[in-house]
């Protein structure tokens, strides 16, 4: 027998000579990645240029990009991570800004279990903007999404217009909304902030749901249909 070819099978495991080590390697490597054992959709709203697609871009692969391209319609990522011991396969929802696109945009809200609404510390007009998105998620988002205000570009701290306290004293008035500060260009908060909010998901979901419940929160690649406006009650409490 060609004494390659020998070699060869031993190599590939399939000898009844080959070692035991290697046999272990070979079965590990065939097996599957344990499933997740959650799926949660996020959506990031908010005005143009506030830098939506650069928090998601930060988060899901650590990159910055200085001049993007403005986003047409909606875009997505996927990023998987473990919390409360648990495989949470994430798919990030990022929005156009512009106006024009909210008839696409809001069809997707319906499935969000968790809602990043951002808007620019040194743009006064991105933070005058919050009513109309936050009327944006009562209309079309469910009464259970999460709920996380983000004010971005910490880095550009000179040109600060919108203090700290005057973002509290907004969120203060919505029921349930977190709210913190990131830099998605110096990767300043940008995890902690999305990983705070599928806490915040995780921490209202029954502890132990069984797989085929689970199916109900998989999320289908394609957009929800859209829905007719719900009546839900404005979660923005009048001062
Ligand atoms: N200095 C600074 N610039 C940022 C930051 N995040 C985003 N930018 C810049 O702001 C601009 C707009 O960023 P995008 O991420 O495209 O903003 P967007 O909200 O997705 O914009 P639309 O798709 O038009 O709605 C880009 O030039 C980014 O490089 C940040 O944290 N700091």
């Amino acid at each position: 027998m060609d004494s390659r070819y020998e070699i060869q099978r031993r190599a590939g495991g399939g000898s009844a000579n080959a070692s035991p080590a290697l046999g272990a390697q070979s079965r590990r490597r065939k097996m599957p990645p344990r499933p997740a054992d959650y799926k949660l959709q996020i959506i990031i709203i908010g005005s143009r240029g506030v830098g939506k697609t650069s928090l998601m871009e930060r988060f899901t692969d650590d990159t910055f990009c200085e001049a993007c391209k403005s986003t047409v319609g909606v875009d997505f990522k996927i990023k998987t991570v473990e919390l409360r011991g648990k495989k949470i396969r994430l798919q990030i929802w990022d929005t156009a800004g512009q106006e024009r696109f909210n008839s696409i945009t809001s069809a997707y809200y319906r499935g969000a279990k968790g809602i990043v609404l951002v808007y620019d510390i040194t743009k006064q007009e991105t933070f005058d903007d919050l009513p109309k998105w936050m009327r944006m998620i009562d209309k079309y988002a469910s009464e259970e999404a999460e709920l996380l205000l983000v004010g971005n570009k910490l880095d550009c701290e000179t040109d600060r217009i919108i203090t700290k306290q005057t973002a509290e004293r907004f969120t203060s008035r919505i029921s349930g909304m977190r709210f913190c500060e990131a830099s998605a260009k110096d990767n300043f908060n940008v995890e902690e902030c999305f990983l705070k909010l599928v806490d915040d998901i995780l921490a209202k979901m029954p502890l132990e749901i069984p797989n085929r419940k689970l199916s109900n929160s998989i999320l289908s690649l394609q957009p929800e249909p859209e829905v007719p406006p719900e009546l839900n009650p404005p979660r923005m409490h009048c001062c």
